[in-house]
């Protein structure tokens, strides 16, 4: 069953020539969480608000909970919608303590009893006579989070919701919000440009390019078998080099690496020209490697030295990102072997 169906939904703002969305579909389980990943302007925020019922589509339908709420005879207000929003700066009321920001507007007679309850679930029992500026970010965060699934919603959704977190505390949230989210049974939408996020908390991720949905799958689906360049290079880090798929199907010829075996996600066909996009994490530094770069630059990072190795064949040369283990030295110039794991090596289109 799904909680959330948007079918071929398009929007474009007035003023504006090019849809924001366009032609978007996307199902979304009942308890899924499902982020919406990409590059600032690609229509993130857009979606959400289409679904929230902040903007109207001109194209296409939404469901929730399986009765549409938009479409060319429906609307219904987004206060009737059964969503529960949190937002990039959690929008708390000011002058309201934090039991009376997450009941506000709740009436039902359970009140006082629901609201513990949701305090509860965001590990703040006891702070509910304390005001937002009396809050840390992250305890702030754990109330906007209350206050959305207080009312039981439908449907959950977060417009970056940890964009104003630092660095330690963002990893500590990822985890905490999808225990919360997932301890709730809740369907969320998040939206997020941090690939990093994505692949934290997500079931499902949907990931978008200029209004357009570019892959859904799941975050090892979405990292291991990426689609096309635009998906490799946005979701972790990647080498895409150009080659022809070989006779048999089962490898990709390229000029400079030779015959790279690939885990091939998506038809092919033989001789057609692909790209394969090589994770750093493929390139194992070896001895015994039958491939050779000379190191043009590297980067301790403390968990990894990111290395730039460049590989020169057939008077081509190609420069790829390899992960060495922090533990070696190596240094500008020096000529590393190395070979190729196919796990994360995947075709791509050429596009
Ligand atoms: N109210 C508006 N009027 C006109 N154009 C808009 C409006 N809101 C958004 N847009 C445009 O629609 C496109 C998609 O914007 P949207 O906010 O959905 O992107 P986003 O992916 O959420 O970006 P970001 O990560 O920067 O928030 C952009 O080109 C933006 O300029």
């Amino acid at each position: 069953m799904y909680d959330i169906q948007l079918k071929t939904v398009s929007k474009t703002y007035l003023g504006t020539n090019e849809p924001a969305v366009k032609n978007l579909s996307l199902n979304v389980e009942k308890g899924s969480i499902i982020t919406l990943l990409g590059p600032s302007g690609c229509g993130k925020s857009t979606t959400l608000r289409l679904i929230a019922g902040f903007e109207r589509a001109e194209g296409g339908s939404i469901s929730l909970a399986g009765k549409i709420v938009s479409d060319e005879n429906t609307w219904v207000p987004p206060e009737k919608r059964g969503v529960g929003m949190v937002f990039q700066d959690y929008a708390l009321f000011p002058h309201l303590n934090v039991f009376d920001n997450i009941g506000f507007g709740y009436k039902e007679k359970d009140r006082k009893s629901r609201v513990m309850e949701v305090l509860e679930l965001v590990n703040l029992k006891g702070f509910e006579k304390r005001y937002p500026y009396e809050l840390s970010g992250g305890q702030q965060q754990r109330v906007a989070l209350a206050r959305a699934l207080a009312r039981r919603p439908v449907v959950v959704l977060l417009d970056e919701p940890f964009s104003n977190l630092d660095a330690d505390l963002r990893v500590t949230m990822r985890v905490e919000v999808k225990r919360i989210l997932k301890e709730a049974g809740a369907t969320a939408i998040f939206v997020s440009h941090d690939q990093k996020d994505a692949l934290a908390i997500s079931d499902v991720i949907a990931v978008m390019k200029d209004g357009v949905l570019e892959q859904i799958g799941t975050p090892r689906e979405i990292y291991r078998y990426p689609e096309n360049k635009f998906v490799a290079s946005f979701i972790g880090q990647s080498n895409i080099i150009k080659g022809k798929i070989s006779d048999d199907g089962l490898s990709v010829f390229t000029n400079t690496l030779g015959s790279v075996s690939c885990n091939h996600s998506h038809c092919m066909c033989a001789g057609e020209e692909v790209c394969i996009s090589i994770r750093p994490d493929s390139i194992i530094k070896d001895a015994n490697g039958h491939m050779e770069g000379r190191v043009k630059e590297f980067t301790y990072t403390g968990e990894t030295i990111d290395a730039v190795i460049t590989i020169t064949s057939a008077g081509e040369e190609v420069d790829l990102l390899m992960h060495i283990h922090p533990e070696e030295n190596i240094k500008t110039g020096e000529i590393i072997r190395f070979k190729l794991l196919p796990n994360f090596v995947a075709v791509v289109k050429n596009e």
